[in-house]
């Protein structure tokens, strides 16, 4: 079972500082600090923490004992305890050792972004897959962080080269450890193959796929809920969604689609966690469409869909067909927001998740993408592999039997003409 950092259900409320280092070239939050500290506001509030206040030091190196400098520590310790804080939470990644120095000269408890993360996911768990996930990505942060402790350790052991008590136990907890997340890979590797043999199953079956992602609190989930009447969490909250939910969503054509709603991404997604919500996120590969949804109106706009884009890279899943959706344009035209709205053209489609007709636009708009041209293939009429492709490539909806010719009126799916389609150019009539 996965733990939590933050125990949301003893009623008692932690009291945070935020801390950040900011250095000249920002490569520790890769953009603009303030806007990852707003953001780290929101992580600490949907993790059930009171921000108290921020603190920044600018610096250019990292200090290997306490992250930020020394004196600093000692202006987080005075600020503490004036504000009666309970906790320090820093906006980037932290050493096992750093963390170890910064409890005992604070005396608080030391939580870093990636933690934070963590510790959201492991409260949001609810299904078999999540929780081991969770639980994989939380051992594996932990993991090498036990590391420095036996140094400290192992002085207590006396002479070079024998163990101290420390350091066995230290040797134990970490053969547990590896135990472990040995045991959770093989759990999610049943988890991998089930899924697998369900996609292939539905692939068989021909079932076209579209996938909704996004950066966290884009409007993923009241989209999927809005198009389908699904019932599923929607919450103004970072990482409402952990596990994939599908629903069958029904085009202006009448043609079915499954609509598949993913967990949201967030810069500097932690690397572990990443490794094990892969197979999860590998949901995406599968889709033949990808609903790529941004809030408009928040003002890390152009930042988050860099960031979505880059996870798309990672996942492999950048070049498939993709529909950016600009949502929550009510908030934006009332807002006054920094950005300029973009138009709905090509493949940009600017929409409210709450506004009717914006949903029968944005059905169109799948279709559209899904539903490439019409072409008519000339082949002759010994070519059984040619006719072959051509009922692969889409949807024949004419056929005409010539002298030796065979003339194919087909509804050519894009995606499905891309796999298949190729050999079939030099006939196009
Ligand atoms: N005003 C307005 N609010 C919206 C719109 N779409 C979504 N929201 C709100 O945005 C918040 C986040 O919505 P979700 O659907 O949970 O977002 P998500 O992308 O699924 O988020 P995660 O599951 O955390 O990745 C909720 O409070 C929604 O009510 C919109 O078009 N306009
Ligand atoms: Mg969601």
């Amino acid at each position: 079972m996965s733990e939590r950092t933050f125990d949301t259900n003893t009623g008692f409320k932690e009291k945070a500082i935020l801390i950040t280092l900011v250095t000249s070239d920002n490569k520790r939050t890769g953009g603009d600090p303030e806007l990852s500290l707003q953001e780290l506001e929101q992580l600490a509030e949907t993790a059930g923490v009171e921000v108290l206040t921020t603190i920044r030091q600018n610096k250019d190196t990292v200090d290997s004992r306490w992250f930020i400098g020394k004196g600093k520590v000692q202006e987080v310790k005075a600020v503490a305890e004036e504000l009666g804080a309970t906790t320090a939470i820093f906006d980037q990644e932290l050493s096992g050792a750093q963390v170890r120095n910064l409890e005992e000269s604070l005396d608080l408890k030391i939580v870093d972004r990636t933690q934070l993360i963590l510790d959201i996911f492991a409260g949001r768990a609810k299904t078999r897959e999540g929780i081991i996930q969770v639980e994989l990505a939380q051992l594996s942060y932990l993991l090498p962080r036990l590391s420095g402790h036996g140094k400290n350790l192992s002085r207590l052991g006396g002479g070079i080269g024998t163990r101290g008590p420390g350091e066995s136990k230290l040797e134990m907890d970490r053969r547990h450890i590896r135990g472990r997340i040995a045991d959770l890979k093989a759990q999610l590797e049943e988890v991998v193959r089930h899924r697998k043999l369900h996609r292939e199953r539905r692939k068989k079956a021909g079932v076209t796929q579209v996938a909704l992602v996004g950066y966290t609190n884009a409007g993923k989930s009241t989209l999927l809920r809005e198009l389908t009447e699904a019932d599923v969490f929607v919450e103004n909250q970072l990482f409402a969604t952990l596990d994939p939910t599908s629903r069958t969503l029904e085009l202006p054509n009448g043609r079915e689609v499954i609509l598949t709603d993913t967990v949201g991404f967030i810069q500097n997604l932690p690397h572990d966690l990443v490794a094990a919500f892969r197979a999860t996120l590998e949901e995406v590969n599968e889709a033949d469409l990808v609903l790529h949804i941004i809030d408009s109106n928040s003002p890390m706009r152009d930042e988050q869909i860099a960031v979505v884009d880059r996870i798309l890279e990672e996942l492999g899943s950048a070049g498939k067909p993709q529909i950016r959706v600009y949502n929550k344009k009510d908030l934006f035209l009332a807002n006054n927001s920094i950005h300029a709205l973009p138009r709905t053209a090509g493949d940009n489609i600017v929409i409210s998740a709450y506004e009717t007709e914006d949903l029968t636009l944005l059905r169109q708009s799948i279709q559209d993408k899904l539903t490439g041209d019409t072409l008519v293939f000339v082949v002759p009429a010994d070519r059984g592999d040619l006719i072959a492709l051509a009922y692969r490539s889409g949807e024949v909806v004419e056929q005409e039997v010539g002298e030796d010719s065979l003339s194919l009126t087909v509804q050519v799916s894009r995606q499905q003409y891309a796999l298949h389609g190729q050999p079939l150019n030099e006939y196009v009539k």
